[in-house]
């Protein structure tokens, strides 16, 4: 059945971490599921729920199946509403219109009262939303999860970040918890209340806070990798940039910076230009790169509007996508960049995670990421499902060292290179040594 429906919407090849992910979270496994950005990690935890939950799982017994009809069975939580929309698309591609209402969304900006409106009328079987809003619907006790039988963080190193706590730690405590279980009691260890829920933790980039967090959160929960699957405990402590050794190694340490979460189709550039300049490199970029569908990053949500308008100027089609924004405009604006009337959406951090444009082949880094971790789910965008593209970074002659910075943690080339007469110039390969003693002369 659900093979079948998999084949009509086109889906006929699992990628490397689906053909790992499905049947490890179908034996009843916690799981961590770290792939590069672009591999499919959606469908990884998306299947195995589809496969107990809804029309194509397989019949449940008698009493099982009583207790089906109570609450929602699979809540998946994503740190932004575009990406929690897009999983909700998904869902929505697969069960077809006649059974789409098993999935509501609970994402933040959304109309709250109609949201509550439809978990009470069609008594959705999962839920997708942002920490903030499932987290508020919970504690109106409007939202019953617990007979949760998964629960998905998706992008989950980022839902760990300090913003989110609270609701998150909401999330957890009631998530899968039957009403009147006794509180969490970690010298009980901490799956004394939780009997059958699995937790799946999702990113490309697993930092050792993540690591920490799946060992208290989970039952012997494992890290699944594009093609290998080992015990979370085999994973020594390390430093949030730990490279791998060998990934294919099970008994290698695992990449905990952003190394192996770089989709292989991306070729990684570094242009110099004065910051009054970005603007007018990233438009040579593109012309030179004949880039159809470019992300620009920012770090400054105010600088946007002023880089769409330069754009426009030059008749480059864009738009600005941020949080200031208001749901309707963000949604349109995202919808003319995935139909191609835009050629370039410049945005921040807000849409780097998870944000799915097939079509991306350029990514412009405006302003410089924060760290390796940014730097891959930003280049991400660009050279999903292994297609080819570039991710180009404009910095001033004073940042260089940063780009050497990230070379050396991302372990991947980024060469130097400009944009003479509307074409690609690569210079020569400059060794990690030329660039120091560049830096250092300064
Ligand atoms: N088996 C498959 N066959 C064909 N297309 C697929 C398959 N699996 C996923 N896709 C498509 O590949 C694209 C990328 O998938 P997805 O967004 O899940 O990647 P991801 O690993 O979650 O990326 P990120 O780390 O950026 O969130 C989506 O458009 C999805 O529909």
């Amino acid at each position: 059945m659900l093979i079948a429906r998999l084949e009509r919407v086109g889906l006929t090849v699992p990628t490397d971490v689906q053909s790992t992910a499905i049947p490890t979270i179908l034996q009843n496994h916690d799981v961590v599921i770290q792939s590069y950005t672009g591999s499919g990690k959606t469908l990884a935890y998306l299947l195995p729920i589809l496969c107990e939950v809804g029309p194509f799982a397989e019949k449940l017994s008698q009493d099982e199946d009583s207790d089906k009809r109570i609450g929602v069975e699979a809540v998946i939580v994503a740190p932004s509403r575009e990406l929690g929309m897009q999983i909700v698309r998904e869902f929505e591609k697969i069960l077809g219109p006649e059974d789409k209402k098993l999935v509501q969304q609970l994402v933040g900006g959304a109309n709250k009262s109609r949201q509550e409106e439809a978990l009470r009328k069609n008594k959705p079987s999962i839920v997708v939303g942002t920490p903030g809003r499932i987290a508020e619907i919970s504690a109106t006790g409007k939202l019953h999860t617990h007979n949760c039988r998964f629960l998905v963080l998706d992008e989950v190193d980022e839902l760990l970040s300090f913003n989110f706590r609270e609701d998150m730690h909401r999330i957890l405590e009631h998530v899968g918890r039957r009403p009147g279980a006794e509180p969490h009691n970690k010298a009980k260890g901490p799956l004394v209340r939780r009997t059958e829920r699995r937790t799946i933790l999702v990113s490309a980039t697993v930092p050792f806070s993540v690591i920490r967090a799946a060992s208290s959160w989970g039952r012997d929960p494992v890290l699944v990798r594009a093609k290998t699957v080992v015990p979370l405990e085999s994973v020594p402590a390390a430093g949030p940039d730990t490279l791998s050794k060998n990934p294919t190694n099970s008994s290698s340490t695992i990449t905990q910076g952003a190394a192996d979460s770089l989709p292989p189709g991306l070729k990684h550039y570094y242009c110099v230009s004065k910051l009054q300049h970005k603007v007018d490199s990233l438009r040579r970029c593109v012309h030179a790169l004949d880039a159809r569908s470019v992300i620009a990053f920012m770090n400054h949500t105010k600088r946007l509007k002023d880089a769409v308008f330069k754009l426009e100027a030059r008749g480059i089609t864009a738009a600005e996508l941020h949080g200031d924004l208001g749901k309707l405009a963000r949604s349109t604006t995202l919808k003319k960049f995935k139909n191609g009337e835009l050629r370039v959406l410049v945005t921040n951090e807000l849409s780097a995670r998870g944000l799915d444009v097939a079509q991306c082949d350029l990514v412009v880094n405006l302003d410089l990421p924060t760290d390796s971790i940014h730097y891959a789910h930003r280049a991400g965008r660009a050279g999903r499902l292994g297609r080819k593209g570039y991710v180009v970074s404009m910095c001033e002659e004073s940042e260089v060292f940063i780009m050497k910075k990230l070379h050396k943690q991302l372990g991947i080339p980024i060469q130097k290179c400009d944009f003479p007469e509307g074409k690609l110039s690569v210079f020569k390969e400059e060794t990690i040594k030329e660039m120091s003693s560049e830096a250092t002369a300064r």
